[in-house]
């Protein structure tokens, strides 16, 4: 997003000008503050060695800010390259008075934005995500600790050596208050930070310690054995950590009362650590498996409460509760076959309950939809006005992934069957969303996406940290994120999709978490594969737009990352809230490969090609028939025809006939002869210069103004019926039924634009000039068919 934009943006979201003057300057004078970065006191922790050489720094990296231009963005990514290239030094010593102070400064700041969040102006949060980083992929109990540092957002090593201690990503912190921080963080905790980075800060004088990945921290117990034989310079405790409970009723309660305040994941915490303490307690599996189901962490809730269910001489009570959470998490992993099983279980037992009854419904419901792709629409569309999460099964039509040559990540979707335009082949729920709304949440986060050298929005930096979360606590899901294409850097994903779906739910300690989430290939898969969903609306349903309050949203869908791009493509997507429905806009025969468009076809050449090649890492030659056609006009009759259209800012409405016609001339001139009848460019010159033929009412010029009109349709890629018509369609009249043609193919459902519907109204009001009835209904159904047709239809 450029300056421009970004100042376009705002001001559609009613921010004035001053407002966004405040916000850059506010901006260039804050450091990266991020939640942990407020903390005041410490916090205490072991490190990892490195296990491969992350370069201190030495000398800042060029400034950024969100206005950068992208010479200044290309300086850092060459300053980043640079740098991590030169060997390992040890990072300056800072005194640790001076960086608590700066800390205690920060947190103060913090909790006056949170006390009175009406008068606080914006606050400004700058990072930069996609370089190479060092996840740990190794178990925990391989720690070899050569440095013991206390932790907070300031730590310090046995020395008294201090740094600034970063953590991006842990699960539900996003947003949250610095009371829910302090809760998850208390004051005094130990940690052990697996394979930390130690770098530049993007903004600020002061290198910090980076940990990326929520699964590279273990939490230590004052009793763990790596801390035995450990002498803190600072003394055996921080001043002010508070009382740490040493048995499981103690962490019960400690779990139960941040449960009934709503704090999810530190009741999962405190019921984790009571399970060190007594790692048979049933009661704290199952309230935890309660925890998980909040948090839908669901294969962790069904893992506790399976676990509960099944374990040996488990009271009855006991045994119910668990079986209902075991049977939720199911249907929460879209397992609803077994979901149903249990559910029907826990009805037999409880007749009288009508919810479970209800779930049992659910589930039949699920099961329809998935089979056979029949689902509710109207329903779900009322449902998403209020709500973007809508409770559906995911559907996959008559498609397969199969390998395809010349693709990144060599795979694509490809028929199975002959397809009819308009039939079903996806709808899936995402795998993780993120909206934004800055007024509401108060923060412009900007995030420089080093893979694609552009300023990422702020929900596709918020999507990753919540791609993090739901991997972090549904690690049997990891193949199916980490099987998607992940760019040019990474090795080829496997030749298949979908991974072999894992049954058996797997356990989660989160203070201990087995499984590794390597958050540089996860923000690489995000930035290569994610959608900006932007659900139907009511009033004008046709036209996608952001739904009210949310200023941007970014979604990761699995399965539907499987499709290629085309320019011209055979398949159109719709969003119901967050979920994708994606149907067939034209026949497609069995074996054809199905594709999508990642970007507005209507772009001109140059401008798709950039942008396929940076944001998506397209090969310079899209091979789309679009693109084809673009090529086959060449490089200079493309700059020509950019350079003709960029002098027609003024609008062409006041411009007189005969140099409309010129213009038409020109423009038809840089196109290749052999190209066929669509030519968007050249859409609008056609409509107008129809406009002015109408303009003198004589029938012959009536008559050209009505061709002018069929040539822009055609330019926009209709086609027009010259012969027999399209379709009948029904209108009923005095209880008699007459049929009314449509004037436009319809075999092929592409995106009909907004822009088409103008040329056809004028064309059914040009015929009653003619008193020909039959074209001005059939016109008029057409406009109203096109309106009402934006490439597919429900
Ligand atoms: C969302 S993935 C599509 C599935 C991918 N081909 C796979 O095997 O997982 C997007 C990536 O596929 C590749 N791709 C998509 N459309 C393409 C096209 N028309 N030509 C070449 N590569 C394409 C690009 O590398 C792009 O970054």
């Amino acid at each position: 997003m450029d300056p421009q934009q970004l100042a376009q943006m705002m001001s559609s979201m009613g921010f004035s000008p001053e407002d966004l003057a405040g916000m850059m300057s506010q901006f260039n004078a804050n450091t990266s503050a991020n939640g942990l970065g407020s903390m005041g006191d410490l916090l205490r922790g072991i490190t990892a060695p490195r296990r491969s050489g992350v370069a201190a720094p030495r000398g800042g990296p060029p400034s950024l800010s969100f206005n950068s231009s992208p010479e200044e963005v290309a300086a850092y990514k060459d300053w980043f390259e640079k740098d991590s290239k030169k060997p390992p030094v040890p990072g300056p010593a800072i005194p640790r008075t001076t960086l608590l102070a700066s800390q205690e400064m920060s947190r103060r700041q913090q909790e006056e934005v949170e006390r009175t969040p009406e008068t606080t102006t914006y606050q400004t949060r700058f990072t930069v995500i996609g370089f190479p980083k060092h996840s740990c992929m190794l178990q925990s109990h391989e720690l070899e600790p050569t440095s013991v540092v206390a932790i907070q957002t300031i730590i310090e090593d046995i020395d008294g050596d201090a740094r600034i201690l970063s953590i991006y990503n842990f699960p539900t912190t996003l947003l949250s208050r610095l009371s829910y921080i302090d809760v998850l963080f208390p004051l005094g905790v130990t940690m052990a930070i697996l394979e930390p980075t130690y770098k530049a800060a993007t903004q600020g004088p002061n290198a910090i310690i980076r940990v990326d990945s929520p699964t590279d921290i273990v939490f230590l117990d004052p009793t763990h054995e790596l801390l035995r034989g450990v002498h803190w310079k600072t003394g055996p405790r921080v001043s002010s950590f508070s009382a740490w409970p040493s048995d499981a009723d103690r962490w019960k309660a400690r779990g139960n009362d941040h449960f009934k305040a709503g704090r999810w994941l530190p009741s999962a915490f405190a019921y984790s650590y009571g399970l060190r303490c007594d790692p048979t307690s049933l009661v704290l599996r199952l309230n935890r498996s309660e925890s998980y189901l909040r948090l839908k962490f669901y294969t962790a809730a069904s893992a506790d409460a399976h676990h509960v269910r099944c374990a040996a001489g488990v009271t009855d009570a006991y045994r119910d509760k668990a079986l209902y959470r075991e049977a939720k998490a199911e249907y929460g992993r879209g397992h609803y076959q077994i979901a149903q099983i249990l559910f029907k279980q826990r009805r037999s037992s409880h007749p009288d309950d009508s919810e479970s009854a209800g779930w049992v419904d659910r589930c039949d419901k699920r099961l329809r939809e998935g089979q056979s792709g029949a689902y509710d629409w109207m329903q779900l569309f009322k449902q998403s006005q209020n709500d973007p999460h809508l409770d559906v099964a995911d559907y996959k039509g008559p498609i397969e992934v199969r390998q395809m040559s010349n693709r990144g990540g060599g795979r694509g979707v490809a028929a199975i069957e002959d397809i009819r335009v308009g039939d079903l082949l996806v709808v899936e729920k995402p795998f993780s969303y993120a909206s934004s709304n800055i007024k509401e949440s108060g923060v412009i986060q900007m995030t420089l996406n080093m893979l694609t050298s552009r300023m990422d929005k702020q929900s596709q930096s918020t999507n990753v940290a919540c791609a993090t979360q739901v991997l972090y606590g549904n690690p049997d899901l990891d193949d199916r994120v980490f099987h998607l294409y992940a760019g040019p850097e990474y090795p080829a994903p496997p030749p298949t999709y979908p991974p072999r779906p894992v049954s058996d739910p797997v356990e989660l300690d989160p203070l201990s978490p087995t499984q590794r989430i390597d958050m540089a290939k996860l923000e690489s898969i995000c930035t290569h594969n994610n959608f900006s969903p932007m659900p139907l609306q009511p009033h004008d349903p046709f036209t996608p737009i952001s739904a009210p309050g949310i200023d941007s949203s970014t979604a990761l869908y699995t399965y539907t990352s499987m499709f290629n791009h085309s320019c011209s493509p055979n398949a159109n997507y719709i969003f119901l809230g967050n979920v994708i429905v994606i149907r067939a806009s034209c026949s497609i025969k069995a074996g054809q490969e199905v594709t999508i468009a990642y970007i507005s076809p209507h772009q001109p050449y140059t401008e798709r090609r950039d942008t396929l090649a940076t944001a998506w890492h397209l090969p310079a030659v899209c091979d789309c028939a679009q693109c084809q056609d673009d090529r086959v006009d060449g490089a200079a009759n493309l700059r020509h025809r950019e350079e003709i259209l960029a002098t027609l800012s003024g609008g062409l409405l006041r411009r007189p006939l005969e140099e409309l016609q010129a213009l038409e001339k020109k423009l038809s001139a840089t196109y290749a002869p052999t190209r066929g009848p669509r030519r968007l460019a050249m859409y609008n010159v056609h409509h107008v210069i129809a406009e002015h033929l109408r303009a003198s009412y004589s029938m012959a010029a009536m008559n050209r103004a009505i061709q002018e009109d069929i040539k822009a349709l055609e330019c926009l890629g209709l086609t027009v019926l010259k012969g027999a018509p399209a379709r009948s369609v029904s209108r009923s009249k005095s209880k008699k039924r007459r049929d009314v043609e449509l004037m436009v193919e319809v075999d092929h459902l592409g995106y009909v634009p907004e822009e088409a519907i103008a040329p056809m109204l004028r064309i059914a009001q040009s015929y009653i000039f003619f008193d020909d009835l039959t074209n001005i209904l059939g016109w008029l159904k057409t406009a109203q068919w096109g309106k009402h047709n934006p490439g597919t239809t429900l």
